[in-house]
C-alpha cells in the first residue's frame, strides 16, 4: 500500500501547492491522480520516490516510510514511468528494458531473457524491436519499452506520470487496455496522473481529484 499520511508541499517562495493530504492505495488497486494543471499531480507523486521532498506529513510504501529508505533501493524498487518516456537513445530497445537488471548485475543471458520477455508482454514482438534504437521507433513503441523498462526489475508499484498524454487516441487507447491487463495479471499497485477524466475513469479503481491545494473527492469512477 502507498499511503500519504497529512503531507504537505510549499516550494520556497510559492504558494503552498498541497495541504494535508491524506490519501491511501491499497495493494493490487490504481489510483488515478487527476485535477486542473498546477493542483500538485506531479507532486504528489514525485514524493512517493523521492524526487520531491514533503514540507511536512510522511508518505509510506509496504509499511515504511519513504523518508528512512535507501534513496537507490526505493527508487529501484519503483517503476517510474512519464510522458516523455527517457529512453536513452545510444541504447537498443532491449537494452533500455535491461537497463536496471544491468546495473543490478543481473547476468548477460538472464538480461535478454527478461528484455525478450517484457518487449514481447509489451506488445513488441523481441526479434522486431529488440535491436532497434528509441530514435527507430514510434512514440507508441517507445512508450511500450518505457513501460517495459518499468518492470524489469519486476517492482509491485508503478507510478506513471502522464504516460500516454503526447500520443495519438488509438494508440492511447491500445496502451490504456495494456495497463489494465497488466494491473490484473501481475497485481500490480498504481499511482497514475492524469488530466483525462475519461482516462482515470477507464482505469481507476479510485479516482482522487487534486484541486486549490487539497484532495477535493476521492472514490470509485462511479462517484464521478
Ligand atoms: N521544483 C519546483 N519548484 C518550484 N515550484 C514547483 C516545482 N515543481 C512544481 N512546482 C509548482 O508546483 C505546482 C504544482 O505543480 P505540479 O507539476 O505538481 O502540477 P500538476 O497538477 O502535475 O500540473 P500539470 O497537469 O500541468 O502537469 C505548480 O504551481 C508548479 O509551478
Amino acid at each position: 500500500m502507498i499511503e500519504f499520511r497529512d503531507v504537505s508541499k510549499q516550494f520556497p517562495g510559492s504558494p503552498p501547492v498541497l495541504r494535508s493530504v491524506n490519501l491511501q492505495v491499497p495493494d493490487g488497486d490504481l489510483l488515478a491522480l487527476i485535477g486542473p494543471s498546477g493542483s500538485g499531480k506531479s507532486t504528489l507523486l514525485r514524493m512517493v520516490n523521492r524526487l520531491v521532498l514533503p514540507s511536512s506529513g510522511s508518505i509510506w510504501v509496504d509499511g515504511r516510510d519513504v523518508a528512512q529508505a535507501d534513496v537507490i533501493a526505493l527508487r529501484r524498487s519503483m517503476g517510474y514511468v512519464i510522458q516523455n518516456v527517457g529512453l536513452f537513445p545510444h541504447l537498443t530497445a532491449a537494452e533500455n528494458v535491461a537497463l536496471v537488471p544491468n546495473i543490478s548485475g543481473v547476468p548477460a543471458e538472464q538480461r535478454r531473457a527478461r528484455a525478450h520477455e517484457l518487449l514481447h508482454l509489451m506488445g513488441l514482438e523481441p526479434a522486431t524491436f529488440e535491436g532497434r534504437y528509441p530514435a527507430q521507433l514510434s512514440g507508441g513503441q517507445q512508450q511500450r519499452v518505457g513501460i517495459a523498462r518499468a518492470l524489469a526489475a519486476d517492482p509491485a508499484y508503478l507510478l506513471m506520470d502522464e504516460p500516454f498524454s503526447a500520443l495519438d487516441p488509438v494508440t492511447r487507447e491500445e496502451l490504456q487496455r495494456q495497463v489494465h491487463d497488466l494491473k490484473r495479471e501481475l497485481g500490480k499497485t498504481i499511482l497514475f496522473v492524469t488530466h483525462d477524466v475519461e482516462e482515470a475513469v477507464r482505469l481507476g479503481d479510485q479516482i482522487c481529484l487534486l484541486g486549490q491545494g487539497e484532495v477535493q473527492q476521492v472514490g470509485p469512477p462511479a462517484r464521478f
